[in-house]
């Protein structure tokens, strides 16, 4: 795990933020490939369970990955198979919150900000029952550090009944996170090792 002095000398939150921030790519870079493709497979076996609890028909947000990102693209084949429907974020408004639209693969994607791909307004925008997050760094209690747009914060603050989990690799754990009035925990992170929950591990689901 990185040393976190930097950041924990910080002296407000939000730079304290940038400095993790620079740390946690760092850390999600050096990953190998090798280790991320195996990270993603196993993620998939612990997402059985969380998926299982959707019913039939239901929709599963997920993003295409960007850099290092744990590959959520991984889950589509059993969203698939359990007939639920998956979704990927599309920003509309650079200080807004995310919309989801449905997307199966195949589909056509459009290059949207960030260097992101999304489905265009053909594709029906839906409010995601499930959501699987992108994050930087995520601690113990589930609080989660994106790329610092704020969009995932903005848009589970509307989002009220969707049950939000972060996709991470375990070695994106972090002891300490600068915490702001507007950050939402995650109901849970996903690592290759198992599901985390706020303050517990489990690690056989
Ligand atoms: N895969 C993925 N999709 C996503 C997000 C994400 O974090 N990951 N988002 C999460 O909000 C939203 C898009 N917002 C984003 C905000 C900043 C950056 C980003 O890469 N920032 C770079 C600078 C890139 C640039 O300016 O061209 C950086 O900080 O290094 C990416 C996505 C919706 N889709
Ligand atoms: N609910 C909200 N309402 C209004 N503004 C918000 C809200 N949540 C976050 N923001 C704005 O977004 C900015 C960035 O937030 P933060 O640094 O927590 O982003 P992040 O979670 O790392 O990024 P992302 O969610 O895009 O991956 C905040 O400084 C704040 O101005």
């Amino acid at each position: 795990m990185a040393t976190q002095s930097q950041h924990t000398m910080a002296a407000t939150p939000k730079t304290a933020k940038v400095a993790l921030r620079k740390q946690a790519k760092a850390l999600r870079a050096a990953l190998p490939e090798r280790y991320r493709l195996d990270a993603a497979e196993r993620l998939s076996g612990h997402a059985r369970p969380l998926l299982d609890s959707l019913t039939q028909g239901g929709t599963v947000g997920l993003y295409w990955p960007l850099d290092g990102e744990l590959d959520s693209r991984f889950l589509l084949p059993l969203i698939d198979r359990l007939g639920l429907t998956a979704a990927l974020p599309v920003v509309t408004d650079r200080d807004g919150p995310l919309i989801f639209r449905v997307f199966a693969l195949g589909d056509p994607l459009k290059d949207g900000p960030f260097g992101t791909r999304q489905p265009g307004a053909e594709a029906p925008s839906v409010e995601p029952d499930m959501l699987f997050v992108p994050l930087l760094a995520f601690d113990a209690g589930c609080y989660r550090l994106g790329y610092g747009g704020g969009y995932y914060d903005r848009t589970l603050a509307g989002f009220t009944s969707v049950r939000a989990f972060g996709l991470a690799f375990s070695a994106q754990l972090v002891d300490i996170m600068p915490r702001e009035p507007h950050d939402i925990p995650l109901h849970g992170v996903l690592t290759e090792e198992g599901l985390v929950l706020p303050g517990h591990r489990h690690p056989d689901i």
